[in-house]
């Protein structure tokens, strides 16, 4: 479809879709409580309102003034909305911010403020807080509120379509009637997203508009997407891919920046309702499912269920196996692997990891994330925490040897413009090319495919012994009453002594010392009989849940557990 879509504004493919499927429904948004049945009542977009509406919102806002190459912040809970706004401006040319409420407050005002909008979408609560702190926004002169408009200034979102509408600025003395959309071309600016932050604060990654075609391109390839598809999107960004795919983004009844805290009861119905055929969520959202339908014995709930996608962090072996049964027989559950700065580069489905590399993952082997999408180039290389500037300073490991990987391709963006520091680290120039260092450790085998290990910056040393985060926790994961388990590492680098944290599953909470001693006990035991733990001694049973990322909900926060142990 890329090659129909003659100008490069990714934004463009929306139209393209409206031209094929006007009347389609593109958005369902619940609008009303679930009746008895578990049926409820949605509000509908179709591709070609989606397609107009933010035609007419771009217009306005370029009849208002704003220019491409400009910073706008979307401060707008995942909807409807969110998914016409990131449209309109991207159509306008605007350089999209793109912060996940999930990273926290501070993160959030921190990475607002670094990167320095040109102003704010956002709804009331949104715009009012940002006039409060406004001395970290200095630049922030273009606002635009959803609804309605207090204290603060700029325009509201209905003064904005009608400006789209008029074609001039009724405020202003001498209406302008220049309302074309600028032309964007494909290496234009599109976005500033930023990472999850779970080694240090999050890094402003800047997209461009070649960077979204080379993603949703491969993407629709590899799992074969196809118009007409329906999508519970249990992960909000994903509700964008979908609308330029000709896909029906189905809404969820959840927070969505608290993926674990689903009601599996909700997702069922909204699936039932609209026999759903793709679902994307966090592998936490899965195993919240998983478990729920276990205790309830809830019987292959999703039957029209064929593509689960999931991303973000691993997923065990033994959820996915689970979560087979509940979707169609003939169904696939596909593991993406990437980054903020570089997505997609690899997949693996869950046939391949329940019969072969699920296996080797609990033997510590790490974890398989499968083969790389087209146009990915890859390396392992020799682990270096310092800056690497250029490809003839690289050294690459051969097959079978852990290293840090790093990728290139239409897909991986080439700098980070928040927190530009970090470029040293993570870029590696080749030419015209960049290679982005991902900061993840693992290695490549006989078919191409990379197992991952573990965080660069969580590996724990010491002299020349390594442990890798992801092969030694397997070994105790393994064990029945552990939910998860953390190598953190005591000491500074190259002194540090491995200490594994565990959280128990809730129902094997150990109530005394002596319980706790027991299974301290057995979990050194299975250590000292694996080559990657056997010469980890110190194993402590936590009484409180490993902190982890809000928005993947499975980024244990290792540094912060370091940082407790010394
Ligand atoms: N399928 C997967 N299996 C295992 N790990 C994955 C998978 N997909 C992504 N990851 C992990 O997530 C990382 C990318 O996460 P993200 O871009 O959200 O930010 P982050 O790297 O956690 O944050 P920061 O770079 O700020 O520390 C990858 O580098 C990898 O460690």
């Amino acid at each position: 479809m890329s090659s129909e879509v003659r100008d490069g504004n990714v934004a463009s493919r929306l139209r393209v879709i409206a031209s094929l499927a006007p009347g389609a429904i593109a958005i369902a948004q619940p609008n009303g409580p679930p009746a008895n049945d578990g049926n409820r009542s949605y509000a509908l977009t179709t591709f070609q309102n989606l397609d107009e509406r933010t035609e007419r919102i771009a217009r306005g806002l370029v009849a208002w003034g704003i220019r491409p190459g400009m910073r706008l912040a979307m401060l707008v809970p995942f909807g409807a909305q969110f998914i016409e706004l990131v449209f309109a401006l991207l159509k306008a040319g605007v350089i999209v911010v793109l912060i996940d409420p999930g990273i926290g407050r501070k993160h959030l005002v921190k990475c607002l403020s670094d990167a320095r909008p040109d102003g704010f979408v956002g709804i009331p609560k949104a715009q009012a807080i940002r006039t409060l702190l406004r001395h970290r926004f200095p630049t922030a002169t273009w606002n635009v509120t959803l609804g309605r408009r207090y204290f603060w200034g700029g325009k509201t979102l209905d003064q904005i379509i009608q400006l789209g509408a008029d074609g001039a600025d009724k405020d202003q003395s001498s209406p302008r009637k220049t309302t074309a959309l600028p032309t964007i071309n494909r290496p234009d600016p599109a976005a500033i997203i930023f990472t999850t932050g779970s080694t240090g604060p999050p890094k402003g990654v800047l997209y461009s508009h070649g960077t979204f075609h080379a993603q949703i391109d491969r993407i629709r390839e590899r799992y074969d997407i196809h118009r007409g598809s329906r999508d519970l999107a249990c992960f909000p960004l994903f509700g964008l891919f979908d609308a330029v795919m000709g896909v029906t983004t189905i809404i969820p009844d959840m927070d969505p920046t608290r993926p674990a805290d689903v009601d599996p009861q909700r997702l069922i119905e909204a699936a039932r309702q609209w026999e759903v055929d793709q679902a994307f969520g966090s592998p936490a959202l899965w195993n919240t499912v998983v478990r729920w339908c276990d205790q309830h014995a809830v019987k292959q709930p999703f039957p029209t269920l064929r593509r689960v996608l999931s991303a973000g962090a691993p997923v065990p072996a033994a959820t996915m196996a689970k979560l087979r049964g509940l979707i169609a027989e003939d169904g696939e559950i596909f593991t993406p692997y990437g980054a903020t700065e570089a997505l997609p580069i690899a997949s693996i489905e869950s046939r391949e990891v329940i019969a072969e590399t699920g296996p080797a993952a609990i033997k510590g082997k790490g974890v398989c994330v499968g083969t790389r999408f087209q146009d990915v180039r890859w390396k392992v290389i020799e682990i270096d925490d310092g800056p690497i500037e250029t490809i003839d300073q690289v050294t690459e490991l051969p097959k079978g040897k852990i290293g840090e990987l790093m990728v290139t391709g239409p897909m991986v963006t080439r700098k980070y413009v928040v927190r530009s520091d970090q470029n040293a680290m993570h870029k590696v120039i080749d030419g015209d090319t960049v290679w982005h260092r991902m900061g993840d450790v693992g290695y490549l085998d006989a078919n191409d495919r990379f197992w991952f290990c573990g965080r660069k910056a969580h590996r724990v040393r010491n002299g020349k012994k390594t442990w890798y985060t992801v092969p030694c926790e397997a070994i105790f994961n393994a064990h029945e009453h552990v939910y998860r388990s953390a190598l953190v590492g005591r000491g500074q680098p190259g002194h540090q002594t491995p200490v594994i944290l565990i959280e128990p599953l809730r129902e094997f909470w150990p109530k005394t010392n002596q319980e706790s001693q027991r299974l301290v006990e057995q979990l050194l035991d299975l250590a000292a009989r694996n080559p990657n733990t056997r010469t980890i001694q110190e194993v402590i049973i936590r009484d409180e849940p490993l902190p982890v990322d809000i928005r993947h909900n499975s980024k244990i926060f290792r540094e912060k557990l370091a940082a407790e142990l010394q």
